[in-house]
């Protein structure tokens, strides 16, 4: 069996609930530390953001799994924000967050954060409002096709975002690059990219799923985005903490390159 449906069955087990709760709750998820791995993670965006540079009426997120907060700097910045992932549990759970259902997950601290980093005076629900209106699809995904959306994109994306997908669904490195590769022709020429990953990561947890990732290192994920065609304006490491190594994966650090599809030639 392929190595790529190898990875598609492991995630048959995916549990959105248990990898909220890993990932994005306390301690990874708190908000009184700069040094703590979300405040990093939604300064990186926030600031590639406040350039100016990122803006058009279309950003797709690749991978978006069940959570927004990669999307919370972006909302000012495009009229349309497109979702995606493989898993309809994903799908689903960002849908009812879009509709407001009670027992969606609660991303208010990463809101008000946001909205606190951003220093616009920006009211938390003003921004959550305004991102529920621009979230307007939630696509199937699968970056290992060659047209990751089936169909053709109407339009490519003006700008695009992706945060820990590419390096947990790709079996090997060769596949990352491919996957890359694909995601890459869904993005306008001339487009920028908000890529977020973990590096030198094996495994992780999402409930009953052990899922694999092939580790990445710094120099690797440079290599790949320059042969797909980007130049690369920021590249920022955040080293793990071993407070925040707390068994739900073997990550040591995470990632944040902000790139540019160059031109037409
Ligand atoms: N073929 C496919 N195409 C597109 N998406 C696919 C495909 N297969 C699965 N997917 C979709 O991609 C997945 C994206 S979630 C991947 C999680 N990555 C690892 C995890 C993340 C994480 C988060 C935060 C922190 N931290 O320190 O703050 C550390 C870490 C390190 N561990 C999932 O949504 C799946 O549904």
């Amino acid at each position: 069996m392929s190595s790529i449906i190898a990875v598609g069955e492991s995630y048959q087990k995916f549990n959105p609930r248990a990898y909220l709760q890993n990932n994005y709750m306390p301690p990874r998820a708190d908000f009184s530390s700069e040094d703590c791995v979300v405040p990093w993670k939604l300064r990186c965006l926030a600031e590639a953001f406040a350039t100016g540079k990122i803006h058009g009426h279309t950003l797709i997120d690749i991978g978006t799994g069940p959570t927004i907060y990669q999307l919370l700097s972006a909302c000012d910045h495009f009229e349309e924000i497109i979702a995606t992932d493989y898993l309809a549990v994903n799908r689903e759970v960002l849908r009812r967050w879009v509709q407001g259902e009670p027992d969606a997950f609660d991303w208010s601290p990463y809101i008000k954060h946001v909205c606190r980093i951003e220093g616009k005076g920006e009211q938390w629900k003003e921004k959550e409002k305004k991102l529920r209106e621009k979230l307007k699809q939630i696509l199937p995904i699968d970056v290992h096709q060659p047209k990751p959306l089936g169909s053709e994109l109407c339009h490519p994306a003006d700008a695009m975002v992706s945060t820990f997908c590419l390096e947990a669904v790709s079996p090997d490195w060769p596949s990352f690059e491919r996957a890359l590769q694909n995601i890459t022709t869904l993005l306008k020429p001339g487009g920028h990219f908000l890529l977020i990953g973990a590096l030198e990561e094996s495994f992780y947890l999402a409930g009953e799923a052990k899922l694999s990732v092939v580790p990445v290192r710094e120099a690797d994920v440079k290599e790949a985005l320059a042969k797909s065609g980007y130049q690369i304006h920021d590249f920022r490491s955040y080293v793990m903490p071993p407070g925040l190594k707390i068994g739900v994966d073997d990550v040591s650090g995470v990632f944040f390159a902000h790139a540019q599809k160059k031109p037409m030639a």
